[in-house]
């Protein structure tokens, strides 16, 4: 059967219509069928609210870390992911963290930047400087539109002009606006100010606009977080905490200095904030692209995590990095599931809710070299993907642990041998039966 991808008003159908093509199409059973149709918590009404050609939901795993403290307060961690140890190393090391006396966090203000490009100039720093007098004008525009942002004490609260006299396309200026988006992400209500203020900024420049929208580099609004831990909450019954704190130091200034090793050791940060960001019905690509471009911001890219010892000897780790994150807008009251996640948090704003995913992305940042500095990833890690790999092999119930730990327990974690396990298990299961 050859699959024809053209689906020719599509649009106009209902998920259930959609899905019936599709199902017919890609020659689905009823049991596949019945995957898609499944009820879920998100309900495929309002999936088909939020993004276009519906045909069902699609589920993650949905777990909570725990022992977060952060500034004083307990606090559980919402989480969705897919990938196994992730919650486990976040909650172990935040359990670590909590008896040295848990995060403390900060951030700047919710403030975004969106861009403006205008092209078609010859004098492109008499343009910059014909915006910057008229400032008060452009954000007067800018403000014209978003009254519910205002009286919350949100706005457009300044511009800056970048000029860029050579480019293949000719001389370019980009003003950027820098808008306070309170508990917003802000993209949608920064790009709306973009092309609000188009029209003035044409007249002003004698340029032409091109482009109006936010940029992800959000790196006026930045979340941070700080740890410090003693040897003595590090230490182990084969390795001491002193010895811990070293390896630790050895791989953070390999992401420090390589740029291979840098994009691993933040994919790991990355392990701990998407899933708060996900769980919570925020943009994850926006903040993983406002991460990445941060790690890179002098020129070469490196770790979002510092790690160091102070006088004392104990382990003293920090991040910063742009985040975001909103409690409004988007899918964030959209998603039934993401404003339970608000609500177990009990976060009060975006800059909290940031402040804590960064808490996570520095927890889980020291798991991960706690583990490689010193036994390795595997042993933990693949105890726990082991439960993965034996539902691969068709374990259900409790064969799914009992084929994990023999697997863990013999360090072979394969589909194969856990098809081998769980056949074993099976004839003894039914060898009992029959006696
Ligand atoms: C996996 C552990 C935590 C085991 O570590 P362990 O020493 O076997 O743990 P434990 O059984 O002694 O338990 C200690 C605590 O960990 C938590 N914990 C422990 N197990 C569970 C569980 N099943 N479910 C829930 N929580 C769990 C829990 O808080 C527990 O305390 P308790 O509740 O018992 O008082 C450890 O080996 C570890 O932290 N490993 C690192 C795992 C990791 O980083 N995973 C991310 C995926 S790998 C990757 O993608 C990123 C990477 C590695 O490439 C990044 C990089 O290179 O930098
Ligand atoms: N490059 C990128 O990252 C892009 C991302 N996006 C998407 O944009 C969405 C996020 O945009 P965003 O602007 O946050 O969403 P919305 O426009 O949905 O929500 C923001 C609006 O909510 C209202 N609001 C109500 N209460 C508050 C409050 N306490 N604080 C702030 N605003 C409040 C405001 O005014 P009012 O009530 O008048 O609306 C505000 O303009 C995401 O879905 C993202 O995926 C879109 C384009 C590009």
């Amino acid at each position: 059967m050859t699959t024809d991808s053209r689906l020719p008003n599509f649009r106009a159908l209902t998920p259930a219509q959609r899905f019936a093509h599709i199902a017919r199409a890609a020659n689905l059973t009823v049991e596949e069928a019945a995957l898609v149709t499944a009820p879920g918590a998100l309900g495929v009404d309002l999936a088909n609210g939020m993004i276009e050609n519906v045909i069902g939901t699609f589920e993650l795993p949905f777990g909570i870390a725990g022992n977060f403290q952060v500034n004083g307060r307990d606090v559980l961690v919402p989480m969705a992911v897919e990938e196994p140890s992730v919650v486990a190393a976040a909650s172990f090391m935040a359990k670590l963290v909590r008896g040295c006396g848990g995060f403390e966090t900060s951030s700047t203000e919710p403030l975004m930047r969106a861009q403006v490009q205008v092209l078609g100039i010859t004098d492109p720093y008499g343009a910059r400087q014909a915006l910057l007098r008229h400032r008060e004008d452009i954000l007067a525009v800018a403000n014209s539109r978003d009254k519910v942002l205002i009286e919350l004490g949100g706005g457009c609260r300044d511009i800056e002009v970048h000029v860029f006299p050579d480019t293949p396309r000719g001389a370019m200026i980009v003003m950027h606006l820098i808008v306070d988006v309170r508990d917003a992400m802000g993209a949608n209500t920064v790009n709306t100010m973009a092309e609000s203020v188009s029209p003035l900024v044409e007249k002003l420049t004698g340029g032409t606009v091109r482009l109006r929208i936010l940029s992800n580099l959000a790196d006026l609004r930045l979340a941070r977080a700080r740890v410090r831990i003693t040897p003595e909450a590090l230490d182990t019954s084969e390795r001491s905490g002193a010895d811990i704190i070293e390896g630790v130091l050895d791989a953070y200034t390999f992401a420090a200095v390589d740029p291979y090793r840098a994009a691993t050791h933040n994919k790991g940060i990355m392990n701990g904030i998407d899933p708060v960001v996900v769980a919570t019905g925020n943009d994850w690509r926006a903040v993983e692209a406002g991460a990445h471009a941060y790690a890179c911001r002098s020129g070469r890219y490196t770790s979002l995590t510092q790690w160091e010892k102070d006088r004392s000897g104990a382990l003293v780790g920090t991040i910063e990095m742009p985040m975001p994150v909103g409690l409004v807008g988007g899918a964030t009251k959209t998603h039934p599931l993401a404003r339970l996640s608000l609500k177990i948090m009990d976060v009060k704003s975006a800059q909290e809710l940031g402040e804590i995913a960064v808490a996570v992305g520095l927890a889980q940042n020291l798991g991960a070299l706690r583990a490689l500095a010193t036994e390795g990833i595997q042993r933990g890690h693949m105890a726990l993907h082991a439960r993965n790999i034996a539902l691969v092999a068709g374990a259900t119930g409790q064969e799914v642990d009992a084929v994990a730990r023999r697997m863990a327990e013999e360090h072979d974690v394969r589909t194969d041998r856990a098809l081998a396990l769980l056949q074993e298990l099976r004839a003894a299961e039914a060898a009992r039966g029959n006696s």
